[in-house]
């Protein structure tokens, strides 16, 4: 919008919030409709950001069947769309098309190891076939594509129940609650952050890359040193505590960026502390909000009929 462009917004608000947003609303290059992308959708538009689809594993695995019509339906709905108007679509893939891999760190050219009927698959399985479509699209009908997959992304405006590790362990530790490590803590992510993937999708988008691109920052943690690191820049006193593994949850991940330095001339450039003090900071006026902004229910006085005089 600033450089601009006038952008549109597509959202269910399954995930999604109008808070994110709000400060825009008024502004001549911005529109936001609520609309469900399984649903079809025609307007003009020249360029699509196919970001639909909560993609927090408990969002995800809450309504798997939702989740993957959002990710067929909804995403042969922004094809059509595309082929109609002539529009370039970016599909956001996840490197959770990689699995629990077996191939480090992840090369786009890797194939991935996914359990197609895990807990997961409606995700992964969604994604993958994702990306079939597009290139489908591309081959059949000349749609333009491009397929970014996107490693683990965090910063503000994450929804304080997303349920992912930045999230969790960042309110857990404001709030003097156990942080949650599911296993061992053994398993490794890299974490980039937000405005590093924004700059990267729109290069993808811009370039005349149509093959898939890792989009992350290949600096790899256990998650319990993730666990720590938090901690230590919150100052809290949390403890750390040890729950059951997720089921198919990948042990090591972390991205391959060789290709996104050489054809777009991207690589992340915020540090990862700076990046968490960030979203530390955000969560600390989210929770200061929340409490100013509760929203109490005051029951409603009852309602007294008044009463008739009866005259015999
Ligand atoms: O409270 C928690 C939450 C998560 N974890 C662990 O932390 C690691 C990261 O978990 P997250 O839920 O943040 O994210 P995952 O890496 O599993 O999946 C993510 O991967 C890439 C994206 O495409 C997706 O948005 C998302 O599915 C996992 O090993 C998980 O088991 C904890 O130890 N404690």
């Amino acid at each position: 919008m600033m450089d601009g462009h006038e952008v549109t917004v597509v959202d269910n608000f399954f995930t999604g919030r109008k808070r994110n947003v709000e400060h825009w609303i008024g502004h001549e290059n911005f529109e936001l409709i609520n609309h469900d992308v399984v649903e079809p959708l025609y307007i003009e538009v020249d360029q699509i950001y196919h970001l639909a689809s909560p993609a927090s594993p408990p969002n995800y695995m809450y309504n798997p069947i939702k989740t993957l019509k959002t990710n067929t339906i909804g995403t042969l709905n922004m094809l059509g769309l595309a082929k109609r108007v002539g529009a370039r679509l970016l599909l956001a893939s996840t490197s959770e098309v990689y699995g629990d891999p077996e191939v480090h760190p992840q090369s786009e050219d890797y194939w991935g190891h996914v359990n197609p009927i895990g807990p997961r698959a409606c995700y992964d399985e969604g994604k993958r076939v994702a990306e079939t479509m597009c290139y489908a699209y591309m081959k059949q009908e000349g749609v333009e594509v491009r397929v970014a997959r996107i490693f683990n992304t965090f910063g503000p405006r994450m929804h304080m129940n997303d349920g992912r590790v930045v999230s969790n362990f960042i309110l857990q530790a404001l709030q003097g609650e156990p942080l949650t490590v599911y296993g061992s803590g053994s398993q490794t992510r890299a974490f980039q952050y937000v405005s590093d993937l924004v700059n990267g999708l729109v290069a993808l988008m811009n370039s005349n890359v149509s093959s898939p691109v890792n989009l992350g920052n290949p600096e790899e943690h256990t998650i319990l040193e993730f666990a720590q690191l938090i901690k230590n820049l919150v100052g809290s006193g949390s403890e750390i505590q040890f729950l059951s593994e997720a089921q198919d949850d990948p042990q090591k991940r972390k991205p391959d960026i060789k290709k996104a330095k050489l054809m777009l001339g991207w690589e992340p450039v915020v540090p990862l502390e700076e990046g968490l003090n960030k979203a530390i900071h955000y969560f600390r006026k989210e929770l200061e909000y929340q409490a100013n902004n509760q929203y109490i229910p005051k029951p409603k006085p009852a309602r007294i009929k008044k009463g008739r005089t009866r005259h015999n």
